[in-house]
């Protein structure tokens, strides 16, 4: 089988990657072009533990880099769409990037060549803009849809076991070269209408966010509580048999917001979704308007131990999550904007990997150090906002420091 991938971001090249492990003949295309370079030279073009083992392994033999979106469709038997999806002003999901790379591939591939979209659509649109289009352009290709569910910081494990596999199909044709493709994967494959299955995907991000937004909220009611031990409070809740041991219990768990690539734009997503629709979502709302609320929270906070604007602040973490070094819709970039904006300069900070990206991403006017201990030698105040496992304990280091935790994380 003759596999294309489309966009080499965190789920393409781990998909790309991920299948040419399996021993399948595997071509991917970017239409960055400095990306294609970095990794037809062997670079994996951002953190992601396992996926340079990976392209090395696959690079040249199983895992072809394409020189355009022709070469990498052309005798394909199945291409998968790992473009950008973002969030367009009104919340709902851009499908722009989509639309052009299935655009850029239709004269080229065969009429059985199955097509199908990993990036994460809102529902209904595999059937009400996907299929439409491309039957529009005249091509009668077999559509599907099959979301992804992995993690950054985890693409590659969670690529190479997933706890189950979806796919939204709507004929035979889509649904025998979907289960040919995962059967070495050995995890639960279910076959669905595409609107169930861009669904499950928005049920499954929903649900984190919600328990993210119900996690802060009871920190912010305890806050107004005199005496209450937050992170201590949470922690024995996770002790409850029904939660004990469930990976789950980390979103059960206060910190500064929701961040990254995915859960913020998707919630979004879903809720324009309703709303176009003529429903009105009571607890997704809540858990957005909460989320938007974090940042403003959180800078309060610091600026409450803080004290008088000349005092140095110091940022320990900037990517989105521990593990990571993203930085798309970081809690760390809108913390220290509300900083700023309420006369609050002298800003340190430090990231064990994400500075650099921080830096071209945002632009902000702060200093950037060289360890967490530089922060803490230098500010009065430090606020720690990823919880990063190399930050644990820095508190005990620094007893004279006034430290902010963010995320519930020291001690
Ligand atoms: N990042 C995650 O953890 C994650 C997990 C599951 C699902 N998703 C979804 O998967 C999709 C991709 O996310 P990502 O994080 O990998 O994004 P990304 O930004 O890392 O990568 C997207 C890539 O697509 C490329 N691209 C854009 N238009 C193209 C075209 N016409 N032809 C070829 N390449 C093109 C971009 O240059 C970019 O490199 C999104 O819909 C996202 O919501 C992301
Ligand atoms: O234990 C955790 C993990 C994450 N977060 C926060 O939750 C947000 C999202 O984190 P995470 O879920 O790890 O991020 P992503 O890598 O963006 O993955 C989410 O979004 C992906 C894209 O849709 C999905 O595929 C994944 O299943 C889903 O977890 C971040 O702000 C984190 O700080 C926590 O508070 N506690």
């Amino acid at each position: 089988m003759r596999i294309a991938v489309f966009g080499l971001g965190f789920v393409g090249l781990t998909t790309a990657l991920g299948f040419a492990d399996k021993g399948y003949s595997v071509r991917g295309y970017d239409i960055n072009q400095e990306r294609c370079a970095e990794i037809a030279g062997g670079k994996v073009p951002f953190f992601e533990p396992g996926l340079d083992d990976a392209l090395a392994r696959n690079l040249g033999k199983t895992f072809i880099l394409a020189d355009s979106a022709i070469d990498a469709a052309d005798q394909s038997d199945i291409c998968f769409f790992c473009v950008g999806t973002p969030g367009l002003p009104d919340g709902s999901a851009d499908l722009a990037q989509l639309l052009l790379a299935i655009d850029s591939v239709l004269e080229t591939v065969s009429e059985v060549c199955v097509l199908v979209v990993k990036s994460t659509i809102p529902p209904g649109t595999l059937n009400e803009r996907v299929t439409p289009y491309v039957r529009a352009k005249g091509a009668g290709n077999p559509v599907a849809v099959n979301p992804e569910f992995l993690r950054e910081g985890k693409c590659w494990d969670d690529f190479m076991n997933p706890d189950r596999i979806v796919c939204g199909v709507t004929d035979d044709a889509a649904k025998n070269v979907l289960a040919e493709l995962y059967k070495l994967f050995g995890a639960p494959l279910h076959y669905v209408e595409p609107n169930t299955a861009e669904f499950i995907k928005y049920l499954s991000n929903s649900l984190l966010a919600a328990l993210i937004s119900y996690s802060n909220e009871m920190a912010l009611l305890a806050d107004a509580v005199d005496g209450i031990e937050t992170a201590r409070a949470f922690r024995i809740l996770h002790e409850d048999r029904r939660l004990a041991g469930a990976g789950i219990n980390t979103y059960i768990y206060p910190g500064c917001g929701y961040g990254g690539y995915c859960l913020p734009k998707d919630i979004a997503a879903l809720d324009a979704v309703a709303l176009n629709r003529g429903f009105t979502p009571r607890i997704l709302e809540g858990v957005i308007s909460l989320n938007n609320e974090m940042p403003e929270l959180t800078a309060r906070k610091i600026a409450r131990a803080a004290g008088e604007k000349t005092e140095k602040i110091g940022i320990l973490g900037l990517s989105f999550k521990r593990g990571s070094d993203d930085v798309r819709d970081s809690p760390a970039a809108k913390i220290i904007g509300a900083l700023v904006q309420g006369g609050y300069v002298s800003i340190y900070a430090y990231d064990p990997l994400a500075m650099q990206e921080f830096h071209n991403t945002y632009r902000l006017s702060i200093t950037y150090c060289a360890s967490a201990n530089e922060v803490c030698e230098t500010c009065g105040t430090v606020a720690l906002v990823t919880a990063w496992d190399e930050f644990q304990g820095i508190d005990k280091t620094f007893p004279d420091t006034r430290f902010v935790d963010c995320r519930y994380f020291l001690g």
